[in-house]
């Protein structure tokens, strides 16, 4: 059954499938000191503006891994088609039937991965529905869901509009690490595959996780969501940290992949997502990604003074061990030693 028709049974408690066994605590959108997740404003990003906002980036994402954007360059009017679009989706009836149909893996090796994961992870499931659209580098809109009948071409247009604007982010992160400007695009930015999530109203969020603490296995994430908030992240205080809905903001964070290839210099840190009583959240989130064959390791620019922190990595020998250890909860994840070049194929050789 989809979460969404658990939650529109009519119950007075979750049931336990989804029951934490602690109370999860709502963040506010600042931490004790007053401070919240900063919101860069893109404006003049290839004008004058550039080094100060490439310096506001680099800030963000040493102190946080987290920030928002605005005036991005993509319209309202856009985001606005693209989450009507998913919201009737998810409001179809037979929604079980379309998300099996509409295979959240449809890379054949992520199939492989999501079948190991189901056999081996046993944690509370997430109070959510999900669905995957797969846009680079293996576009296949045959995959894609063909209702609401216009879901194909807004969600063509608001994917070609992140690609461009990943790239925009990709090359400032680069500068912010002192890098060539195409440097990280051309290492951490084949992949493009965006996530549409319906969180929707639960009997007793505080007893419920959207999405349980993780961090994100990929380069960098870019998401966007409606103003309803719940998504949380844990700052280096060890505080959560609400990040405020602000209306058309994309929020990006680092994931593992820049953690590694900047050597430590940036973190991939945990969030989750707290559901809400009331009311559906949607939530639209762009997982940025290297090839699977791209070896992820820390250039010679960013280990000159502190050494190589990290090992090199394939990215599918990552992903697999992403999902199919504790990793993917951060348990026992030492992110200095996670990788060595094709250990996870050696130790399993029916991958
Ligand atoms: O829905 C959100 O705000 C965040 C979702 C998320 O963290 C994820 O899918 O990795
Ligand atoms: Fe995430």
């Amino acid at each position: 059954m989809s979460v969404k028709d658990v939650a529109s049974s009519g119950l007075n408690e979750i049931p336990g499938e989804f029951r934490a066994s602690w109370q999860v605590k709502k963040a506010s959108a600042s931490n004790s000191n007053g401070q919240s997740i900063p919101i860069i404003d893109l404006a003049g990003l290839h004008g004058e503006n550039r080094s100060l906002i490439i310096e506001q980036i680099k800030t963000a994402s040493e102190e946080w891994g987290f920030f928002q954007v605005v005036n991005h360059g993509i319209s309202p009017q856009l985001l606005d088609e693209t989450f009507q679009a998913s919201r009737k989706f998810f409001e179809l009836p037979d929604l079980e039937e379309r998300l099996k149909k509409y295979s959240i893996y449809s890379d054949k090796e992520m199939s492989q991965v999501a079948k190991m994961e189901s056999e081996t992870i046993k944690y509370p499931s997430n109070w959510r529905d999900n669905m995957v659209l797969n846009y680079a580098p293996n576009l296949d809109t045959q995959k894609w869901p063909t209702e609401p009948p216009n879901f194909i071409e807004v969600n063509l247009k608001y994917n070609q509009a992140l690609y461009h604007l990943k790239k925009e982010l990709l090359d400032a992160l680069s500068e912010s690490l002192g890098l060539q400007t195409s440097l990280l695009n051309d290492v951490l930015g084949e992949g493009q595959t965006t996530n549409m999530i319906y969180y929707p109203p639960c009997p007793e969020p505080s007893y419920a996780f959207g999405v349980k603490p993780h961090s994100d296995p990929n380069s960098i994430t870019i998401l966007i969501q409606d103003e309803v908030g719940g998504l949380e992240v844990h700052d280096k205080h060890g505080e959560w940290v609400q990040v405020k809905p602000t209306p058309n903001a994309f929020i990006v964070n680092v994931g593992d992949q820049l953690e590694i290839f900047s050597n430590g210099k940036y973190k991939s840190v945990e969030h989750r997502v707290v559901p809400n009583h009331d009311k559906v959240r949607l939530s639209i989130g762009s997982f940025i990604a290297p090839g699977f064959t791209t070896h992820v390791k820390p250039p010679p620019e960013l280990t000159a003074k502190q050494g190589q922190l990290y090992n090199g990595c394939i990215y599918f020998d990552y992903i697999l061990k992403f999902f199919v250890t504790d990793l993917k909860f951060n348990k026992g994840f030492n992110k200095l030693n996670i990788c060595c070049t094709g250990c996870f194929k050696q130790n399993n050789p029916s991958f």
